[in-house]
Order: C-alpha cells, then sequence, then structure tokens
C-alpha cells in the first residue's frame, strides 16, 4: 500500500506542542506519512524557549539527501531555521531535488515572544526561502516584518498581501490568530484576495497553532487538494484541535493534535482535576 508523504524542515519542541512534534501529529492526524529534518533542538515549555542547540549544515545536508533518496515527499513544510547557512543547505536541497508543494511559515518569534531567527537570518530566509514556496503563512508581526507596514486592520492585512503576494511567486496567506476579535486568515493569491473567517475559540492554549497550520497545509496539498480547498481544510482541522480544550502545562499549552483520530486506546484517557 502506498501513502501520501510530507516531510518538515523544522526544529524540535521538547515540550511536544510546537515544532517537529506538532507537525508530526499534525500529519499523521490528516492521513499522510510524515517525516522530519530537524534544523535545531530546543529546549522549550508552555512558558518559554530556554535553549537552542542548532544542527550543523553538513548533518542538515546529510539528514535531507537521505529523505529524499529514498522517500521523496509530495509536500514540504518549513518551520523554524535560525540561520544562513541552513537556510542555504534547505534552499540548494529543495532545488537540487525539484521538491514540490513548499510550504513555509516563517518563524520568527515563537507565542511566549522568545527570538527563533537570527537577525541575519531575516535577509537569506526572504532571498533564499521564500521564493521557493507554494505558500508562506506569516502571522501578523511577522508579515509587518516582511512587508515593511504596520497591520492593524483588515485593510492593513491585505495591503501587506498584496506587497508580499507582489514580491513572491506563491501565495501569501497572513494569519489572523494575533488579532484578538477573530481568528481571519487572508490569502492573497493568483492576484486574488480571499478571506477565510474562522471563528475565536476562547482557549489561552495556542502554542504551535502556526506549526499546526502549515503542517496541515502541506498535507492536504500532498493529498492532492487545490490551495484554497487545503487552507479551508487545514483551517478546520485546527479549530477542532483548539476547540477539543486540552489544557496541559504552566503557560500557553498545546492543542489535541489527536482530538479526530480514532486512539487505539479504548479507556476514556482525559480527566478534569480536582
Ligand atoms: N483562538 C483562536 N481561535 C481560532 N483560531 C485561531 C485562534 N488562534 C489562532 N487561530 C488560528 O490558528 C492559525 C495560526 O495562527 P496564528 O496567528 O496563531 O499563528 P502563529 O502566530 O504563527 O502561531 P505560533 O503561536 O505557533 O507562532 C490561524 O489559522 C489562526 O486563525
Ligand atoms: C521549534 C519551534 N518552532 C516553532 C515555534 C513557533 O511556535 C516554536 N515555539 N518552536
Amino acid at each position: 500500500m502506498k501513502r501520501k508523504s510530507v516531510l518538515t524542515i523544522a526544529g524540535s519542541d521538547c515540550s511536544g506542542g510546537a515544532g517537529i512534534q506538532a507537525d508530526l501529529k499534525t500529519m499523521l492526524a490528516n492521513g499522510v506519512y510524515g517525516m522530519s529534518a530537524v534544523t535545531a533542538l530546543t529546549a522549550q515549555n508552555t512558558t518559554g524557549v530556554y535553549g537552542i542547540m542548532e544542527s550543523t549544515p553538513e548533518f542538515l545536508r546529510n539528514q535531507l539527501e537521505c529523505i529524499f533518496q529514498d522517500i521523496f515527499p509530495d509536500a514540504v513544510k518549513i518551520g523554524m531555521v535560525s540561520s544562513v547557512l541552513l537556510i542555504e543547505v534547505i534552499a540548494d536541497e529543495l532545488v537540487k531535488w525539484k521538491a514540490e508543494n513548499i510550504v513555509v511559515d516563517p518563524v520568527m518569534v515563537a507565542t511566549s515572544g522568545s527570538s527563533l531567527l537570527q537577525d541575519e537570518a531575516k535577509e537569506a530566509l526572504e532571498s533564499k526561502l521564500l521564493p521557493l514556496a507554494a505558500v508562506i503563512t506569516p502571522n501578523i508581526p511577522e508579515a509587518e516584518v516582511l512587508s515593511g507596514i504596520q497591520i492593524d486592520s483588515p485593510k492593513k492585512m491585505e495591503e501587506a498581501a498584496s506587497i508580499l503576494g507582489t514580491r513572491y511567486p506563491g501565495a501569501v496567506l497572513i494569519k489572523g490568530g494575533h488579532d484578538m476579535n477573530d481568528a481571519n486568515d487572508l490569502l492573497f493569491w493568483r492576484g486574488k484576495m480571499i478571506w477565510f473567517r474562522g471563528e475565536r475559540i476562547d482557549n489561552p492554549n495556542t502554542h504551535g497553532t502556526g506549526c499546526t497550520l502549515s503542517s496541515a497545509i502541506a498535507s492536504n496539498l500532498a493529498k492532492g487538494y487545490g490551495m484554497e480547498k487545503s487552507i479551508e481544510r487545514a483551517k478546520q482541522y485546527i479549530s477542532g484541535a483548539l476547540g477539543a480544550g486540552l489544557d496541559l502545562g504552566k503557560g500557553s499549552g498545546p492543542m489535541d493534535h489527536g482530538y479526530a483520530l480514532p486512539a487505539f486506546e479504548t479507556k476514556d484517557v482525559s480527566y478534569e482535576e480536582e
């Protein structure tokens, strides 16, 4: 039996809610075979990022070669890549292997406020990775940095999307999770603006929402859905994962990636604290 496969190139989150761990859980839940090339180990939890240890460029290349030579991914999601040399290796490998359906989440700052991108790497991200993407998925602060304009209204989101959509060949999805009123995301694609309306779910546990959305989009593209359908289904998935109301950790906790999975465990594994 064959299955569509997706590769994530991102950082590890030892607390399991974001990064590689969120990506692989999302891929499993969305019916694709997940693979990972680790760019960095992070020591983090729901309250913050306390350490980063990067992969060497050589070892990242080694991981990518192993993957592409063997199980060629139907889509690739790129998350945290914090240094210029790692960005160069990724761009080089993706071009060499003619990777398709590339989703770039330009991760700059974690939900907890910690920086995940070195200053000089921002330019490399812009010039080397964003041009390879079928879609880029900045949140509002990232879209402000990339477009150079301040975003304080839906009109400004449209302006930033159009600046980025004109600059890069792929689609641009600006995520509205940082808008406190609702959770509407804006897609600029092939000259059209398309709003994806999302009801804001009252849940403070949003660790890893960005990683999860981009992995769900990559999974859907791998399965052959078009761009709009892939985003629509990814939003449905993330709303379900947030709405499931998992509550773990002392800070902004993780979502329930497995909310829609038939689990092997038949006992009810959820419980309320006394
Ligand atoms: N409270 C919420 N209710 C419903 N949808 C939400 C909520 N918060 C975020 N989302 C959705 O989650 C997705 C990710 O958006 P967000 O802006 O949070 O990304 P991000 O900032 O990159 O995430 P991260 O916190 O992982 O860095 C978007 O589709 C957004 O609309
Ligand atoms: C490893 C990693 N990637 C991305 C994010 C952004 O949420 C995070 N917190 N950690």
